[in-house]
């Protein structure tokens, strides 16, 4: 199965998901210089309930916190898309030191983390079936940099001792992501995939400018966590970020000038 070691990592995705080579792939390196200014674009409209918030769980290759998406209480509208939007997962990726772990990079700037939160278009009867559309799924990219620390990471960050091997999974409830949003909300936006197996390129991207700030205390704690099952050898889930991809052709928007 795919994972990020040298025999199952980002360099080997395309022998089972041949798309990884394909025309819209994700992460990418933003170049600010080269994106555009577009005034068309709206502020991003978000609108999260946390009583929708179900679970944490390990699933081996990040941890997620999953929300019900039943209903319309937790959507994203407005910015670069149309229609609504459902909040479905957010989950981060990171790395096994403060200097890489980000997915996206900014003029080559790599982060130590970065939280993407996952939303799927209601135009579409499920998550399953928007994954699969060009316009089914946005992702809302926030960068963490090594700071203060993030009282609103806490809970998460306290539920890690009960997932931290893979398959883990508890239950985890009224939890408000838009604490995790940074307090300017300026994004580049560019037409993108999921960043790990299927990459299905289904993804319009919506990355914020702003970071949030996360401690290096709480990093270490993100590390603490375990690629491995309970009864296998311990693998620390680290460095869970595919490298950026190649642009092909594509234009990246900015939301400010
Ligand atoms: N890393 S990502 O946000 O592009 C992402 C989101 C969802 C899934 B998935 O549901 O398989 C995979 C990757
Ligand atoms: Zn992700």
């Amino acid at each position: 199965a795919w994972g990020y070691a040298a025999n199952n990592g980002p360099d080997k995705w395309c022998t089972d998901f041949p798309i990884a080579d394909g025309v819209r792939q994700s992460p990418i390196d933003i170049l600010p210089g080269a994106s555009s200014y577009d005034k068309a674009l709206k502020p991003l409209k978000l609108k999260y309930d946390p009583s929708n918030c179900l679970e944490i769980l390990n699933n081996g290759h990040s941890f997620q916190v999953t929300f019900a998406d039943d209903t319309d209480s937790s959507t994203l509208k407005e910015g670069p898309i149309s229609g609504i939007y459902r909040l479905k997962q957010f989950h981060f990726h990171w790395g096994a030191s403060d200097d890489k772990g980000s997915e996206h990079t900014v003029a080559g700037t790599k982060y130590p983390a970065e939280l993407h939160l996952v939303h799927w278009n209601t135009k579409y009867a499920s998550f399953g079936e928007a994954a699969s559309m060009s316009d089914g799924l946005a992702v809302v990219g926030v960068f963490l940099k090594i700071g203060a620390e993030n009282a609103n990471l806490q809970k998460v960050l306290e539920a890690f001792k009960v997932i931290k091997a893979k398959g883990k999974q508890t239950t985890f409830a009224d939890f408000d992501p838009s604490t995790l949003l940074p307090g300017c909300l300026d994004y580049w936006t560019y037409d993108g995939s999921l960043t790990t197996p299927p990459l299905l390129e289904s993804v319009t991207w919506i990355v914020c400018k702003e970071p949030i700030s996360v401690s290096c205390e709480q990093m270490a704690k993100f590390r603490g966590l375990l690629f491995s099952a309970e009864g296998e050898a311990e693998c620390c889930m680290v460095d869970n970020y595919r490298p950026p991809q190649p642009l092909k052709g594509r234009s990246v928007r900015a939301s400010f000038q």
